[in-house]
């Protein structure tokens, strides 16, 4: 297969039958470890219904029309029409939200535009397989209701004054700001009190979030959870009450100052490199302390920081606030790290700072966090990231593939190298991996000269530059930084992924570099000496094919000038035939994609043509579970947990910039686990790699 990916080196990973990994022929101590501890935990089922959302479109659901200008194809079929995909309803996420809506009167995109996907709509084929095509492999966005909209929509008055059980009775007084979900306003005490802050304090913020508000479908909001679970956190607001009040959930807490983005506005929307590198080095160590109470923030953006309030002590402070989309990355009985998962169709976050990660649906971790204070970072100091501006139902899709594509040099093109260094180290940290604050936070020393130990580092304590600076003593650890690949590299480069199984010795053979005209003659040959082919794929308008001797079941292929030979296949289907694999060159057009998610259809193949994803889905595919692992990249990390899992890849294809694997574990007895697969990365195609493997 010609998968387009990462300029990586020929990279070769294996899955030994003992279960162990390789790398360039050496051990993975840290991965294996982790991977391990995380199998022998109880995992939550993947379901391939919510992963394999991703190949369809949110925004084109329902049988509409193609709006994107794409052909839409619509088959005959045996049975009256259906929708075309039947999209399982988000369940809500922590916060009952599958994703944040953005305030629209903050800087961040609206959340209607967060909605991924631009394809086609399906078709409905065959009883027992579908095909299926879309433009593009995205990660859609959960289906949930703008957050916005709904808050829009409730009118219910605020009460006028709050009472907590004994607490203080307080008075609803000006508006301090507005989200996605909650309304925040000043408290003012009737009676008694004194300060600024503390459960005595004369003033407090009071959170409002209306009961039928999506987050509170289950009752009070999770971020109740979360404050119970970290009240006292350093840099976090203290919570003093909650409670209901008529229809709304209330939480009353230290009342703060400006929003970074509120300072960053006033300021001319740009902040001068000394005080986002205090921002930079007071953001990451209160990160790092959430981090250590088994937490994350799950939505690191300008907005979210605050200062403290006005004419105190506290009002250069930086704290934290909105835990609506905190998760636990620890789990707390086992003390072990959550299970990695991915699923493409559940977003959480912000657009314009989520991490790749999220954005791609995997389980939120430590580095997601810090990858999406990265981009806060350069934000507030270059006042723009380059994924601004773009609109639309696959704006999410957009921003993800344009950060991908955007290498650290480029983002921080103008900026000072610790911003630079920040995103490298910080898009190489492992799923699990326990970031190096300290290493972190001195990258941003010498721009504040100030000992970043001594708490807290107040946004206005940076010297002028050019100021001589006391050298902070830190143990950097850069002895310990691993050479580590850089993930992102910018444009992505033409490669072949071949993947390997273990297998009784059987005859088989391969083509590579066939023209249309030879093609034929090649698989009538084999076909004379018993080979069938198990696999096809394209590069540059060439085939490919393996043949071998173990497909003992009769065979037909066709090849056509169009992808998907409509009528063709339809014939083959009334004689029973199903497709096993397919291919489309750079030329093909698309196929439609139908899923039918609760009748047990299983992805048996895929492939792409130019930017065109085609699949099949069987029903009957023997297999148990299935998952998919998509990225813009070889997803190395994912596929290696998986393994570890007991998953196997049984399909893949690419195109120019996304990637898709899917791994099933098979229903037979037939354990899996102990076949031994294998991918390897080449630039051409790997002859000499393949002739060793094939017996
Ligand atoms: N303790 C506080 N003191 C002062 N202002 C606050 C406080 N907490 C929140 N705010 C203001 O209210 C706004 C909305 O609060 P918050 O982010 O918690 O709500 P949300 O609905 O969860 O927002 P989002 O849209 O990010 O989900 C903040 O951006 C901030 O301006």
């Amino acid at each position: 297969m010609v998968k387009h990916l990462e300029n990586l080196n020929n990279c070769r990973c294996r899955i030994e039958q003992s279960g162990g990994f390789l790398l360039h022929g050496k051990r993975m101590p840290d991965l294996r470890s982790g991977a391990r501890q995380s199998q022998l935990r109880s995992r939550k089922g993947n379901d391939i219904q919510d992963n394999l959302n991703a190949l369809i479109p949110t925004a084109r659901r329902g049988g509409r029309g193609n709006g994107s200008g794409n052909p839409m194809v619509r088959l005959p079929r045996p049975e009256p029409a259906k929708p075309a995909v039947q999209r399982p309803k988000t369940k809500p996420t922590t916060r009952g939200r599958g994703r944040k809506a953005m305030n629209q009167n903050k800087n961040t995109e609206p959340l209607g535009a967060a909605v991924g996907g631009q394809m086609g709509t399906g078709l409905e084929l065959a009883a027992r397989e579908e095909v299926a095509i879309c433009n593009e492999l995205v990660a859609i966005k959960s289906a949930e209701k703008p957050g916005a909209l709904e808050e829009e929509g409730n009118t219910d008055p605020l009460p006028e004054r709050i009472q907590f059980g004994n607490s203080p009775i307080y008075k609803l007084d000006r508006k301090l700001g507005k989200g996605a979900f909650g309304q925040v306003y000043v408290g003012r005490r009737v009676s008694g009190g004194a300060g600024f802050t503390g459960p005595n304090a004369l003033e407090v913020a009071l959170k409002f979030e209306h009961v039928s508000s999506k987050g509170c479908t289950y009752g009070p909001p999770s971020e109740w959870q979360v404050y119970s679970a970290l009240n006292g956190c350093y840099g976090l607001p203290l919570v003093h009450y909650k409670g209901r009040q008529g229809v709304y959930y209330v939480l009353a807490m230290d009342k703060l100052g400006p929003s970074l983005w509120d300072v960053w506005n006033a300021g001319n929307q740009m902040l001068s490199e000394e005080m986002v590198s205090c921002i930079a080095v007071e953001a990451i160590f209160i990160l790092q302390q959430l981090h250590l109470k088994g937490f994350v923030h799950g939505d690191v953006k300008p907005e979210n920081f605050l200062l403290g309030q006005p004419g105190t002590p506290d009002e250069k402070k930086l704290y934290l606030v909105d835990l609506g989309l905190a998760s636990r990355w620890k789990d707390v009985s086992s003390g072990c790290h959550v299970d990695y998962n991915q699923k493409p169709d559940v977003f959480r976050g912000t657009v314009r700072y989520a991490s790749v990660h999220a954005h791609l649906g995997r389980t939120g971790s430590r580095r997601d966090d810090l990858e999406s204070l990265a981009y806060t970072l350069i934000f507030l100091l270059r006042g723009r990231l380059p994924w601004q501006g773009f609109a639309g139902d696959n704006k999410s899709f957009l921003v993800c593939k344009k950060k991908m594509a955007t290498s650290p040099e480029l983002l921080c093109f103008l900026c000072p190298s610790p911003f630079r260094e920040l995103l490298e180290i910080v898009f190489s940290i492992r799923f699990d991996e326990e970031p190096n604050y300290l290493k972190l936070i001195s990258l941003f020393e010498n721009n504040i000269g100030l000992n970043a130990l001594s708490r807290p580092v107040r946004t206005d304590t940076a010297l002028q530059i050019g100021q001589k600076r006391g050298r902070l003593l830190l143990d950097l650890g850069d002895s310990e930084q691993p050479t580590r690949k850089k993930f992102r590299l910018g444009s992505p480069a033409s490669q072949w992924i071949s993947v390997y199984n273990s297998r009784a010795p059987m005859k088989q053979r391969y083509h590579y570099n066939v023209t249309d005209a030879r093609l034929h003659q090649h698989l009538e040959k084999g076909k004379q000496e018993g080979l069938q082919i198990t696999c096809v794929s394209s590069a540059s308008n060439l085939w490919a094919v393996i043949l071998d001797a173990g497909t003992i079941v009769p065979q037909v292929y066709e090849l056509s000038p169009v992808f998907l030979h409509k009528e063709w296949i339809m014939e083959q289907w009334d004689k029973n035939f199903y497709i096993s694999s397919l291919a489309g060159a750079c030329n093909g057009s698309a196929l439609v994609v139908i899923k039918k998610w609760k009748e047990g259809f299983f992805v048996t193949s895929m492939a792409t043509a130019g930017n065109r994803w085609g699949i099949v889905m069987s029903r009957n595919a023997n297999f148990s579970k299935q998952v998919v692992e998509l990225d813009f990249l070889y997803p190395s990390e994912g596929i290696h947990r998986r393994w570890e899992s007991g998953y196997r890849i049984t399909s893949a294809a690419a195109t120019s910039d996304q990637a898709a694997f899917i791994l099933s574990i098979p229903k037979t007895k037939r354990r899996l686990q102990d076949e031994a697969q294998e991918t390897l990365r080449t630039t051409s195609f790997p002859t000499t790699h393949v002739k060793v493997n094939i017996v």
